[in-house]
């Protein structure tokens, strides 16, 4: 007799599963957030229109959570968030289901091997990142990086005045100083990037090893960082197909990119590594993630690349946000002189003239931690964040999110959300002022949501506040005269244009200061030796 069991089983299980995948599909359509349609989004596409503002002109359409679907990834949407309420009632009050991250293959898989704490998905293995993140930078632990970033803002200060006698010999202080936002390379710039790094690293050897690995520098390695367009999860062919980077022929071609990249990384931070084992050794360490993942190597099972990759997230995700985050504040300044007399007026009312704003200062301060954190609303550095994953089938309002989804909070629509914010282009950092909201009381939006919040938050804005109350402390900032419009560099995200200012003395009482505490934050300094300045 014929044994018909076997067919029959597959027949039905390939009808039924077919049928499961319509009806799963159908409901998809009924119920998905609305959003446009492809057809609309391949016409659109057109043109030089960021992402952030095309997505938050389509909220507009369609409203504060859209969704778009592909014809790759049936079943698993992207989702956009657009306002507040909806990004706090997922990925905070939600966050148990909302804390992934999306697979990128490109980038976490091919370049990284899987060691890139910003890009884990939930487990263990991201568990213990954010243990090792909230045990070295939250708001305690953070506090131990002012011992640091106290001397080197002093030192910032004199590089400013230097800087202008060395260029300006024979003239007065008035001449310009010029810094720019974009050259990441000049003296004054590293000085203020380096607190960042230590947070991360505890000893580098020299600055010039930090910022450049055979000459190329640190700045340009962003295979997956910023979510614009080109690098979001789904943009490269390989997160398409994940097929191909199985293929050794063709993957060598799809993912040459991702692969020196990933080198490029591996072979520094494992160098920092290195550094950081022999600072223990001499007594010149100061506790950062490097140490806090090192002593737990052999307890997780980490290799040296987990090592090196997850103790250096503090490196990568927080110098260009923080230094992009000041560049924006200064132009803000520019934009809006009358802040900058008001922060003046408050700073020479708590601090006076015979000493520099201290740590001391921060909660008195209140007119500039209010100006921090409009420059994080005005101008958002990462204005989609770093995309989120559902990791369940979810339904909030009606809408149907599936598991698997990839799940945006575009950051620059939360930012403008005229409720919240009312004239929300324009910059007043009095909205943050006496504020009871506690939206705006603990504003923290452009940090992110939820478990995967910046955990640099602390340390972002302290070392915002401990930079920008000094630089008005010391300095007016004034726009160069007959330069061009400071207007013309607001692109309302992310790093600022290259802009021209000049740094003018407030008075002489106040350099001769500078100049004797910056003696004093030498040596300080020089505790931590091999730094070479
Ligand atoms: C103004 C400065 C900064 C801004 C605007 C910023 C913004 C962000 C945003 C939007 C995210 C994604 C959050 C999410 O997924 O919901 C993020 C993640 C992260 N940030 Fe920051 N950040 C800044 C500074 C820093 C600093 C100074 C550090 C470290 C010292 C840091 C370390 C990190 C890390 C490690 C993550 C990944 C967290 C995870 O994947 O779980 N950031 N940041």
């Amino acid at each position: 007799m014929i044994n018909f069991a076997l067919p029959v089983a597959i027949s039905l299980t390939a009808v039924l599963g077919g049928w499961g995948l319509l009806t799963r599909i159908a409901l998809l359509l009924k119920t998905l957030p609305p959003g446009p349609s492809l057809l609309t989004r391949i016409i659109e596409n057109r043109g030089n229109e960021p992402l952030a503002v095309k997505l938050k002109r389509w909220s507009q359409q369609y409203g504060d959570v859209i969704s778009l679907m592909d014809f790759v990834h049936i079943g698993k949407p992207t989702i956009v968030l657009s306002t507040p309420k909806a990004a706090v009632d997922l990925l905070e009050k939600r966050g148990n289901i909302y804390s992934s991250r999306p697979r990128n293959i490109f980038a976490a898989e091919v370049a990284y091997r899987g060691a890139k704490g910003t890009l884990l998905p939930m487990g263990t293995k991201l568990r213990r990142f954010r243990t090792t993140m909230s045990a070295t930078l939250s708001n305690i632990p953070s506090r131990k990086y002012r011992l640091l970033e106290d001397p080197e803002t002093k030192l910032m200060l004199r590089a400013y005045y230097k800087k202008q006698i060395q260029e300006n010999i024979g003239r007065t202080y008035k001449d310009p100083y010029t810094l720019s936002p974009s050259a990441q390379h000049s003296d004054n710039v590293l000085t203020t990037s380096r607190p960042a790094m230590w947070t991360s690293i505890p000893l580098w050897r020299s600055v010039t090893d930090v910022l450049c690995i055979d000459g190329k520098g640190l700045f340009t390695i962003r295979v997956s960082y910023y979510p614009d367009s080109r690098n979001l999860p789904g943009s490269r062919l390989v997160d398409h197909l994940p097929i191909l980077s199985r293929l050794p022929f063709i993957a060598q071609w799809l993912c040459r990119e991702a692969e020196e990249h990933g080198a490029i990384e591996e072979r520094f931070f494992r160098n920092c590594i290195d550094q950081a084992k022999l600072a223990d050794k001499s007594g010149t360490a100061l506790s950062g993630s490097s140490w806090h993942t090192l002593e737990r190597q052999e307890r997780f099972g980490y290799t040296d690349l987990d090592v090196a990759l997850l103790s250096s997230a503090p490196y990568t995700a927080g110098v260009t946000t923080t230094l992009g985050a000041c560049d924006a504040l200064l132009l803000a300044i520019l934009l809006y002189p009358s802040v900058m007399r008001r922060a003046q007026d408050e700073i020479d009312a708590v601090v006076g003239p015979d000493r520099l704003p201290d740590f001391q200062d921060f909660d008195t301060l209140k007119y500039i931690r209010a100006m921090i954190k409009e420059t994080l609303r005005w101008h958002p550095f990462l204005p989609l964040g770093i995309p989120h994953a559902a990791t369940e089938d979810d339904v909030y309002e009606g809408m149907f999110i599936p598991a698997g989804s990839t799940v945006i909070a575009n950051i620059y629509a939360i930012t403008r959300d005229t409720e919240l914010f009312p004239d929300p282009e324009e910059f007043k950092p009095e909205r943050f002022m006496d504020a009871t909201d506690p939206l705006l009381k603990n504003f923290n939006m452009s940090f992110g949501f939820g478990r995967r919040i910046c955990p640099g938050q602390y340390v972002a804005t302290d070392q915002l506040f401990i930079m920008i109350s000094r630089i008005l402390w010391a300095f007016d900032v004034r726009p160069l005269k007959g330069g061009p419009s400071p207007l013309a560099k607001h692109g309302n995200w992310g790093q600022v244009a290259s802009l021209s200012y000049e740094l003018i003395p407030r008075s002489d009482h106040i350099r001769s200061l500078v100049i004797d505490q910056a003696v004093i934050a030498e040596d300080d300094v020089k505790a931590w030796k091999n730094l070479s300045y």
